[in-house]
């Protein structure tokens, strides 16, 4: 036991009694100038602060960066100079959908979100444990995310709701097939790879930009639960995940990820049949191979889980020079959406709290990866000023221009679409078994919706391959569940169902119509898309 020091209040007075309020006489009413009371009551009534829109529930440790190899050809940034250097880091995992106590196993990406605390600012990579996303323009996360969510109407989880976005959404094909694969649901966060999904831009000092995609590779061989065993789990154990993660590191296990990247000149991607900026493609690796950077390794815990995971402020916003955001859409949008909801989850001082505060290092020759925190101090606030001698001073820019856009102000989808080859080729690369799991349990969800949202699904599954088609309307067929199927017309009728997807459509408009959008209003909201 350590020292055991006298209760105070928040502003140093001690406290005589923590246990009785003050009151006139041992039976009126309490005193207003109780401040003792007030204090510890105002402090109650405001202990929350509202949970994450998405990614809610997660937890998080700290370590260090071990860099092999300078990669000054690429980037200037100085974390990624000298491979004596160590940098101090954090990750956050948590699932998307569920709220702050939700399950850990439930089928869903997991978050991966980095901080390096550099000597030049935070540097955070916001990523996934899958390499793609379900959409391409951060114009539609919102709907993205409310369809996934339980409906507002009833509070409780909607597979039709989730399935009506998709079948509506064939850029989500490609992840459809990480999410129903074994990847889509993880008990140990130290068994899965991690990625950064959107295409950064790296820039070294001679100007020359290229860009650059993240992975972290998982140094334990990868582990998966399957469906039932995740349903188990998530009644026995809920906190499995973070469970293991703590413990792990409390026992001197700590966790590790090799940090790769994949570089591509931006004057590679007029001729590829894919666009480098779409969060819905992976960069084939044998023409972009991985370039090992260096390793991530968490060793230690939080010491208070509040002030340093749940009021962590991870965004993609958050680069040091020599790093800089590309035109993917769904970058673009990230990049206000984070600070936004942080200056209201945590409040407008969020930046400063310890977690958030940038870093300076007590020296360049870190062997533990200890810093000092940067306190800013001095009482001249405004520039220009001649009271402080113009400090703090700005820095030099780099050299060379930002990068060259021009063109007029549009709403258009990007060109290369291409929603299929890629969740094709994934489909395939999967093992028998591994497919037949995934068809069961898009059955599974599948049997949940109603007939039209379920015949553009099946229609969406038969772009992806023929076959997962067939062994999704064979589970369906065998009546896993009490299927709006068996209700309705018999499955082998699901190649005449018309489509409201306009790039799925080989249909005539359709007569039994899904609750909701008919194809007409589909049309003409989302022409253009
Ligand atoms: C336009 C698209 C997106 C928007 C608008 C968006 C928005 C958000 C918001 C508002 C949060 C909560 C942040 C907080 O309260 O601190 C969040 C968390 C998160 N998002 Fe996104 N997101 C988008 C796409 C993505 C993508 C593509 C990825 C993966 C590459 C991703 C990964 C994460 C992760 C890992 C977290 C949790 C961060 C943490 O641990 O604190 N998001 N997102």
């Amino acid at each position: 036991m350590g020292k055991c020091e006298k209760l105070t209040t928040g502003f140093g007075a001690p406290v005589y009694n923590t246990a009785n309020s003050l009151t006139v006489g041992p039976n009126g009413p309490m005193l207003f100038e109780d401040v003792d009371f007030v204090e510890k009551m105002a402090h109650f009534d405001r202990e929350r602060i509202p949970e994450r829109v998405v990614h809610a529930k997660g937890c998080g440790a700290f370590g260090v960066f071990h860099l092999y190899q300078s990669m000054e050809a690429y980037t200037c940034a100085d974390f990624l100079k000298n491979p004596a250097q160590r940098t101090k880091i954090l990750i956050r995992f948590s699932t998307v959908i569920g709220n702050r106590g939700s399950a850990d196993t439930v089928r869903d990406p997991r978050g991966f979100a980095v901080r390096f605390y550099t000597c030049e600012g935070n540097y955070d990579v916001v990523g996934l444990s899958f390499p793609v996303f379900f959409i391409r323009d951060a114009m539609s996360f919102p709907d993205f995310i409310h369809s996934q969510k339980p409906s507002p109407k009833s509070n409780l989880p909607d597979p039709q709701r989730v399935w009506d976005f998709y079948s509506l959404m064939p850029e989500c094909a490609h992840q459809l097939t990480w999410l129903y694969s074994d990847r889509g649901i993880v008990k140990n966060f130290r068994k899965m790879d991690g990625f950064g999904v959107n295409t950064f831009v790296w820039r070294n000092k001679e100007g020359k930009r290229h860009f650059v995609k993240y992975h972290f590779l998982c140094q334990d061989e990868k582990e998966v639960v399957d469906r039932f065993e995740a349903s188990r789990l998530a009644g026995e154990d809920p906190d499995i995940a973070a469970r293991t993660l703590w413990k792990d590191i409390e026992e001197g296990r700590p966790v590790k990820y090799e940090f790769c990247v994949q570089i591509m000149d931006p004057d590679e991607a007029a001729a590829l049949d894919f666009d480098p900026l779409d969060d819905t493609k992976t960069w084939p690796e044998d023409r972009f191979p991985l370039i090992k950077v260096g390793m991530l390794i968490l060793n230690k815990n939080p010491e208070n889980f509040f002030a340093q995971i749940e009021q962590a402020a991870f965004a993609p916003a958050n680069i040091v020079p020599g790093i800089e955001f590309s035109a993917d859409k769904m970058l673009q949008g990230r990049i206000f959406s984070y600070r936004d909801t942080q200056r209201y989850r945590v409040g407008t001082n969020y930046a400063q709290l310890p977690v958030n505060r940038p870093i300076v290092p007590v020296n360049n020759n870190m062997s533990d990866g200890s810093m000092n925190c940067f306190v800013p101090t001095g009482d001249v606030n405004y520039k220009p000023n001649s009271l402080d001698n113009n400090c703090p001073r700005e820095a030099v820019p780099l050299m060379g221009h930002g990068p060259c856009y021009t063109g007029y102000a549009v709403r258009s989808p990007i060109e290369k679409t291409d929603d299929f080859s890629q969740a094709t080729a994934r489909y395939m690369s999967l093992g028998k078994e591994e497919q037949d799991r995934m068809a069961e349990a898009m059955a599974n969800d599948l049997s949940k919706v109603c007939r039209p949202v379920l015949m553009r699904s099946l229609e969406l599954l038969e772009n992806i391959s023929h076959e997962l088609c067939m062994a999704v309307k064979k589970y369906l067929q065998n009546g896993m569940q009490e299927s709006s199927v068996n209700a309705a017309a018999p499955l082998e009728q699901a190649s005449a169902a018309p489509s409201t997807s306009p790039q799925l459509s080989r249909q005539p408009a359709r007569r039994r119509q899904c609750p909701g959008m008919t194809r007409e209003r589909y049309m003409r909201e989302f022409k253009g898309r």
